[in-house]
């Protein structure tokens, strides 16, 4: 036993300190490469003598078009700072790998809400592209929006996986400008092709809660398809963005799935393949997953307290792994700077992570959404396939982006909350109602 835990700790404390190392190399190459990089991009762009763009014949549709329509901020605060204009410059295709994209449909994420108010702009400054903003310190105008479904438009010369008129989904890192805009700009690597039978306003509720739940699971859990059939997860917090798609992947994959979740949720997770459901408004909520046998790993979409009852619900000494979403690497950053914060939360890390290996042998780890378009074009297949369904809860047209945003901020999702950016024909001429094609998935089972 004892050899099994210094093992397990040698194995913790080589990853970690690789993982911590790494990324501290990163944020400062990240952060010497911006400032030199900024000023003479801005410079190249701004006076429009940029060689890429210059030589580039952007396509069709927006080449004679200058500005677009976007829901900006312009400062950061609550939902009275959202502005809606038609004079945001259109994105410029300035690397080889990028691809233009008419957004159909967007889908907001409670990170949307976070970054209105400024969350994570102290890390997020530093991946900017210099071109997007007016600035490299000032990040305004931002545009909101991490999910994006629409159509081609352009392609960088270097683009080989795609062309004008493809239908695409995609989630859209925080350091980009995002999907409450007519187009968006992304690298081919970060976009995906649409799965064929969903129309743009489903197809956009799924990319980014895919991304960071295929980035939880797989990168930071250990689980992948081949994996899964003998292992049993705890999803907490099932009910929202990252659960209900979370239950949908571990069931193709044949994990033997828990959730917590409210008692009025219990219809929507059960339709959606968990197998077990706990709700965490009991009074003997915990007593009731103690009874159960132990889990491989835990995937924690509520943090707070979560983890001080949910690490001895992992088999010990197995290596088992609670992965959390929710980590206070960018709260940090944002009040103490970026050196500061980063250093304290890598402690934090680093102290939780150890603590939990010494007194129990299981791991402890923060998970974070990855741009992975190849890892969508999987998921396109689950979808495709009828594994996996949209869960669209609600869905705003671009003149309600405001309500969209109150929507999310009012809590207790069931699923996404979608915003059609355009109001062409979607591919699918009318959008399935999650109800309902759950119910037709828990009649197919
Ligand atoms: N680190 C990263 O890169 C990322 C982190 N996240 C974070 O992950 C978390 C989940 O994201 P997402 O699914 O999109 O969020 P949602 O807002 O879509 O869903 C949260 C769900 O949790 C439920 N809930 C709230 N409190 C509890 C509780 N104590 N126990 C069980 N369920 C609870 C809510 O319903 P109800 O209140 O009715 O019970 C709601 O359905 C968020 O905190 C988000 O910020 C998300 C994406 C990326």
């Amino acid at each position: 036993m004892l050899s099994e835990q210094n093992r397990y700790c040698r194995q913790l404390e080589h990853g970690f300190n690789r993982v911590f190392f790494r990324a501290m190399a990163s944020i400062r190459f990240l952060w010497l490469l911006n400032a030199k990089t900024a000023n003479a991009m801005k410079t190249l762009v701004r006076s429009g003598i940029c060689a890429c763009s210059r030589k580039r014949n952007i396509c069709s549709s927006p080449s004679r078009l200058q500005n677009m329509s976007a829901w900006v901020i312009d400062q950061f605060g609550s939902n009275g700072v959202l502005r809606f204009t038609e004079e945001i410059s259109l994105p410029v295709i300035n690397v080889s790998s990028e691809v233009m994209i008419k957004v159909n449909a967007a889908s907001l994420n409670p990170l949307d809400v976070a970054m209105r108010g400024g969350y994570g702009a102290t890390l997020l400054n530093l991946r900017r592209d210099p071109s997007s903003v007016l600035s490299s310190s000032n990040e305004f105008p931002l545009i909101l929006g991490r999910d994006v479904s629409g159509t081609v438009v352009d392609c960088g010369s270097g683009v080989t996986h795609f062309v004008p008129g493809d239908e695409v989904w995609a989630a859209i890192p925080p350091w980009k400008q995002g999907s409450l805009a007519e187009y968006v700009k992304l690298t081919e690597y970060e976009v995906s092709h649409k799965p064929k039978s969903l129309s743009h306003a489903e197809a956009a509720s799924i990319p980014y809660v895919a991304s960071t739940a295929l980035s939880a699971l797989v990168n930071a859990g250990g689980l992948c398809r081949e994996s899964c059939a003998d292992k049993r997860v705890l999803i907490t917090g099932a009910s929202g963005g990252v659960g209900t798609f979370s239950i949908q992947l571990l069931k193709a994959w044949g994990a033997h799935v828990t959730v917590t979740c409210s008692q009025n949720a219990e219809g929507l997770v059960r339709g959606l393949g968990a197998d077990e459901v706990v709700d965490y408004t009991a009074e003997d909520a915990p007593q009731q997953l103690e009874l159960m046998p132990k889990f491989d790993v835990i995937l924690d979409n509520v943090g707070g307290d979560t983890e001080q009852w949910a690490m001895g619900l992992l088999k010990p000494w197995s290596g088992a792994k609670y992965v959390t979403l929710v980590s206070p690497l960018l709260l940090n950053t944002d009040s103490m700077g970026l050196v500061d914060g980063t250093f304290q939360a890598g402690c934090a890390l680093h102290n939780k992570a150890f603590e939990n290996m010494l007194s129990r042998g299981v791991f402890y780890r923060w998970a974070f959404y990855a741009p992975d378009g190849p890892a969508l074009d999987d998921i396109s297949t689950l979808v495709d396939g009828g594994k996996i369904l949209p869960v669209v809860e609600a869905q705003f047209p671009f003149s309600q982006v405001p309500q969209a945003f109150q929507k999310l901020e009012h809590g207790h999702a069931r699923g996404k909350t979608v915003v059609k950016v355009s109001e062409e024909d979607d591919s699918q001429g009318e959008t399935v109602e999650s109800e309902q094609g759950m119910q037709e998935k828990a009649q197919g089972s």
